[in-house]
């Protein structure tokens, strides 16, 4: 491990990064791209925290400036995010993505209203594999916070029926947010994805580019589908977020900074 070593801790707006910043002690204030970061450790593990702003566009600029400038050793980007209710999850459940599939990227299709069909070319190669839209992520990472976060998340509720979910499953990155029950049927037939936010695949462009690692994990405000805006939870879903990143760190932490297989 390197000194300088440490996880990069991204999200798209404050409040998702706010229960974090409140528990470390002591933390300095940089600027890289344009954007406040805070330096400092969470549970011992040195850390650093950007708000990227929400988007795609923002996620790769302010990650592009990070991976410049200081090179993490893993990204861990957090926050909140839609549930696929066809998934079993529900608001406040824990989503860990183990792939990112970008919504948009592909083929116009010939039925209007259909998902894009798969690119004739590929956007980025990782490994010799092509990537046309659903970007492989470190298998280990994901299992390794899962299975951390399933051990946590027994101790916090026992056997009771509302504990906390977590599951492991593909994340959908959109730019348009789903906004009916039609439109997120159709999502979830296609994709199978278990979350929908509007970072990840970006991220994760980001990430293979550079050969960093990427964990996602986010809590769900609301469900994915016909927007009932006094249905979401975004207090529920940014402590929820912050209690997950805090159980990885603390259960991941001796070896965070290791290389993953
Ligand atoms: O929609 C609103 O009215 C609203 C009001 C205040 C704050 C927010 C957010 O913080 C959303 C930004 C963030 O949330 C992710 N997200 C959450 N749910 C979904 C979803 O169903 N589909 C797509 N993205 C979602 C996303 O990553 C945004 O960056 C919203």
């Amino acid at each position: 491990m390197s000194a300088s070593a440490y996880v990069l801790i991204a999200a798209a707006v404050d409040g998702e990064l706010a229960g974090l910043r409140r528990r470390m002690n002591a933390w300095v204030e940089d600027e890289i791209g344009r954007r406040p970061v805070a330096r400092g450790r969470l549970l011992g593990v040195p850390v650093r925290l950007m708000v990227t702003g929400p988007g795609t566009a923002n996620t790769v600029q302010a990650l592009t400036a990070v991976l410049e400038h200081i090179p993490p050793h893993l990204i861990l980007l957090t926050g909140c995010a839609g549930a696929f209710r066809q998934s079993g999850l529900g608001i406040g459940d824990v989503g860990v993505a183990d792939e990112e599939i970008d919504a948009h990227l592909g083929l116009e299709p010939m039925r209007a209203g259909d998902p894009p069909e798969t690119l004739p070319f590929p956007v980025i190669t990782v490994d010799g594999v092509p990537v046309k839209g659903r970007y492989p992520l470190s298998r280990g990472w994901a299992k390794t916070a899962v299975d951390a976060l399933l051990r946590a998340a027994d101790e916090v509720s026992g056997s009771s029926p509302a504990g906390i979910r977590v599951m492991r499953g593909p994340f959908l990155t959109v730019s348009t947010i789903t906004a009916t029950d039609r439109g997120a049927e159709a999502r979830y037939r296609h994709h199978g994805a278990c979350m929908e936010a509007m970072e990840g695949a970006g991220a994760a462009h980001v990430a293979c580019r550079y050969g960093v690692d990427l964990l996602e994990v986010r809590a769900a405000s609301n469900l994915v589908g016909r927007r009932r805006r006094d249905a979401w939870n975004l207090d529920l879903a940014f402590e929820r977020a912050t209690w997950a990143v805090l159980t990885i760190l603390d259960r991941c932490g001796p070896f965070m900074l290791e290389k993953m297989p």
